[in-house]
């Protein structure tokens, strides 16, 4: 939490970017809140861990790929208080993941997420608390958003509220046919506090962000495509082999994005990652300390010695 709040008088600051780069690679330091807003990371912990049900579940391939499930499809994969815990438990095994290079996010079951579980939101739904479990989650989405990994957000069945923020939360989104991401946030009376509406302006424009939070929009592939929503649609295969799923399908559509080593992916997705998020000049300086993490690198000098031809 010390962390989140160096970062951010860094940032203010006017910040030396070499300093921002080492902060942003420290495992829990893309945290937005900390002790400085009022907010008490244990006390809101414990409070979230008294609407238990269901779980994150987190698998580590080989292939540097990690998938990551929202599991508790006896509410659609809505996220309990315990599940929010969880997600913040696997947000920090994934920063220390050193072998990792991509991220799909999935929901269990044939859909993505329904949002927040209604039973503990109708438990919590006075203002302090509402706030406090808002900084948590924008704090664990920010960091899912700044690891060191290519993610994708593979949305099956229907992404509604808190579900269609998380999709925003990763790199892309690989819509399956007949699937909906939908911001239903205004027919609940509220507006996005998991920062999806952040994010979503910065994916699709003020225009488009409007519409679909104003309109609760329903978000089908084809109009998901159109406005930049999403990256990819994907339809059930067949091949000789037999079925190939949709996660088999991401899967693939991610290692075009995942191919080569560790650092060099690692070190790709942090250079996007500042020039999204820091202004020029400082983002100028991190990709320049970036770049000297992998300059005479052992990827960087095997290439050199194969006396490459980009063909
Ligand atoms: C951050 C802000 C937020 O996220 S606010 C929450 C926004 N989400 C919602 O309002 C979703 C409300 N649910 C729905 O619209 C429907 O249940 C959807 C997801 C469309 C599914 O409809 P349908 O296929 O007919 O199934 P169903 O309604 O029978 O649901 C199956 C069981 O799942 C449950 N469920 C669903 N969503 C939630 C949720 N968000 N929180 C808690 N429970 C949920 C339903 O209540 C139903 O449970 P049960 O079988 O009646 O016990």
């Amino acid at each position: 939490m010390v962390l989140c709040a160096l970062r951010r008088q860094l940032l203010r600051s006017g910040s030396r970017c070499g300093t921002w780069t080492r902060l942003l690679q420290r495992p829990s330091s893309g945290c937005v809140y900390s002790s400085t807003d009022g907010f008490n990371h244990q006390e809101i912990r414990e409070k979230l861990q008294a609407f238990p049900g269901g779980s994150i579940d987190l698998l580590k391939q080989d292939s540097g790929i990690a998938v990551l499930t929202i599991n508790n499809p006896s509410r659609m994969n809505a996220f309990s208080g315990s599940m929010m815990v969880d997600l913040e438990e696997r947000v920090t095994q994934l920063e220390n993941w050193t072998g990792g290079k991509g991220l799909i996010v999935q929901g269990a079951a044939e859909t993505f997420c329904s949002g927040s579980d209604l039973n503990a939101v109708r438990a919590i739904s006075n203002p302090q608390d509402g706030m406090k479990m808002c900084m948590f989650m924008q704090n664990t989405l920010t960091r899912l958003v700044r690891l060191p990994l290519i993610s994708v957000a593979l949305v099956e069945g229907r992404a509604l509220g808190g579900g269609a923020e998380l999709t925003t939360a990763c790199d892309f989104r690989l819509m399956a046919s007949g699937s909906v991401i939908q911001f239903v946030h205004k027919h609940m009376g509220l507006v996005p506090g998991w920062g999806g509406a952040a994010r979503l302006v910065r994916l699709v424009g003020s225009q488009n962000a409007l519409k679909l939070l104003g309109g609760a929009v329903k978000v089908d592939p084809e109009l998901g495509l159109h406005i930049g929503l999403s990256d990819e649609v994907l339809e059930a295969q067949q091949e000789a082999e037999g079925v190939v799923t949709l996660l088999q399908q991401a899967e693939n559509w991610l290692s075009r994005y995942t191919k080569g080593p560790a650092p060099v992916i690692q070190a790709v997705k942090k250079v996007v990652l500042s020039g999204r998020e820091l202004p020029l000049s400082d983002a100028l300086r991190t990709e320049k300390d970036v770049f000297g993490t992998v300059w005479g690198g052992p990827a960087n000098l095997q290439a050199l010695a194969s006396k490459p031809k980009h063909k």
